[in-house]
């Protein structure tokens, strides 16, 4: 078989893969790109960017919410079928316009590539080789493996539903859990959690956990803690759901929980590629456990948290590997992590809770609410817990309606290891907001 060779072959299309395949697209590397799904994967067609573009009516719903009774007489209301016409409108070409993009650069097939070899990969029939292949194929939900799983949905079909359901079971209460049961509730939708431990967020303190789950009861959303899914069936037009908790009964299942890496279709055994539940394994230059063979992005087993700028970052730091303008191993930045529930709760560096008891570190916790920002919003449990070492802010975390934000602003402050002093004498930032308050915590 004629056998077509290139400088590097990107499995997936995705962030991590179209980080690399823009970068490469300034080289004159041969470069195919083969994508089996929908170009431009996870984040920006049923991931992310469709979740906080639809965020925005439902904050705007709940906050209006929030301000009944102090100067808001008429509460917001969220008309879901004309929300998801705009957001189809919107993100339905994306696909399209993404393998456009990457076809004026390189060479593209559309197909699930599996290895027949450690060098060799195969597509629509066709077989590849490459210098470099780069495997950036993400993850995939978990689906339960119950008896009338075929009534489960994810957020592939959540983020695209036509017609909003009365009521909504979410089976899962992880970072997508949590986010959609939030839109849905606001978009009207009477929402039951299904959660098989006894809490939420465990990337976050066991009190903001708490705080979130309260403050999602006060708006209607039920849950149900240890709980396991075991059944579900159909009775006329309702689905039942069976689980060792009892009864929920609902006309729609969103099943989020959790996600494994998309490697089936890759036929990995064909190769000496390494990998586990988790993902792919590599070493610290994102190179598998063959030579010449790389894997980026969700698809890696790692212990940094499966995001889209860490996906990205990794495509970043393999293209300059791959290009000799590094010969480093990875190193990864500070990462911040946020889920955009209402309110939000955000995070970066020490847990509070990991250091409770330990005289390294000194925790303190700020109530916001008091603040005429916070106040102004109604937002009654904005909390701001942060994390010192000696003199250095080490950790922060927020639950608020403006969490994401507001420790945005402190994630410079402990990546780039600033002191108090040295921020006061260099920084002002604008007031009225959480950055005024940064100046006076600092020690
Ligand atoms: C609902 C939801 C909300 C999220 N929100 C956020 C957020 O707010 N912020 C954030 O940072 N992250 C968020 N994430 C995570 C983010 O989407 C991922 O971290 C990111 O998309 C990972 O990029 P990736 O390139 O590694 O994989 P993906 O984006 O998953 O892309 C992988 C691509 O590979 C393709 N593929 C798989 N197997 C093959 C094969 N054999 N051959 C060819 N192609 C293949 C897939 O079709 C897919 O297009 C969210 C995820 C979900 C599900
Ligand atoms: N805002 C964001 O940055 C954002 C948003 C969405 C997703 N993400 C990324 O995507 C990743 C995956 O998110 P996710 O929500 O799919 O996974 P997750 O790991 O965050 O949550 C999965 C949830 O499902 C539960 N679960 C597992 N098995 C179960 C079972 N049999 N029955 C009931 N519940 C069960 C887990 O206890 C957990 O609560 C996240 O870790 C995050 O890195 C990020």
């Amino acid at each position: 078989m004629n056998m077509k060779k290139y400088n590097e072959i990107l499995i997936g299309s995705g962030p991590a893969a179209y980080k690399m395949s823009n970068l490469l697209a300034k080289t004159s590397h041969s470069v195919l790109v083969i994508e089996g799904f929908e170009f431009g994967g996870t984040c920006p067609n049923y991931g992310c960017e469709p979740k906080i573009f639809l965020e925005g009516a439902a904050r705007t719903v709940l906050q209006s919410q929030q301000l009944v009774g102090r100067g808001i007489s008429q509460p917001a209301k969220l008309d879901w079928q004309a929300l998801m016409k705009t957001k189809l409108s919107r993100f339905d070409p994306w696909p399209d316009e993404t393998h456009s993009i990457i076809e004026k650069s390189h060479d593209v097939e559309e197909g699930y590539a599996h290895f027949i070899g450690d060098k060799t990969v195969s597509v629509n029939g066709r077989q590849y080789q490459a210098d470099h292949i780069i495997i950036a194929t993400g993850q995939t939900p978990n689906i339960l493996d119950i008896p009338g799983k075929e009534y489960l949905h994810t957020n592939y079909d959540l983020l695209s539903l036509k017609t909003l359901p009365s009521r909504v079971a979410v089976i899962g209460a992880g970072f997508v859990g949590l986010e959609l049961a939030t839109l849905v509730a606001a978009a009207g939708a009477d929402v039951t959690m299904i959660i098989h431990s006894d809490r939420v967020l465990r990337e976050f303190t066991r009190a903001e956990d708490k705080m979130l789950v309260e403050a999602m009861k006060e708006r209607g959303i039920k849950f149900i803690f240890n709980a396991n899914t075991q059944k579900i069936s159909q009775l006329k037009d309702e689905l039942i759901i069976a689980t060792d908790q009892g009864e929920v009964r609902a006309d729609y299942i969103l099943n989020v929980t959790g996600r494994h890496p998309n490697i089936e279709k890759l036929a990995l055994d064909n190769t000496n590629i390494k990998y586990d539940h988790h993902g792919i394994k590599v070493d610290d230059h994102m190179m598998t456990s063959v030579d010449g063979i790389y894997a980026i992005g969700d698809v890696v087993s790692r212990q940094e948290p499966k995001l889209t700028p860490v996906a990205e970052f990794e495509g970043q730091y393999l293209f300059d590997y791959l290009t000799g303008k590094t010969t480093q191993p990875i190193t990864y930045p500070l990462i911040g992590q946020a889920a955009f529930t209402f309110p939000e709760v955000a995070r970066v560096g020490v847990n509070a809770d990991s250091v409770a008891g330990d005289s390294q570190y000194q925790i303190k916790r700020i109530p916001l609410k008091y603040g005429s920002l916070y106040a102004g919003q109604n937002d009654q449990v904005s909390t701001l817990t942060l994390v010192f070492k000696g003199k250095q802010l080490v950790g922060a975390s927020e639950i608020g309606d403006y969490a994401a934000d507001d420790i945005n602003n402190l994630i410079p402050i402990i990546g780039l290891q600033i002191d108090g002093n040295e921020y006061r004498q260099k920084v002002m930032t604008i007031y009225p907001t959480l950055g005024d308050k940064i100046a006076g915590l600092l020690p």
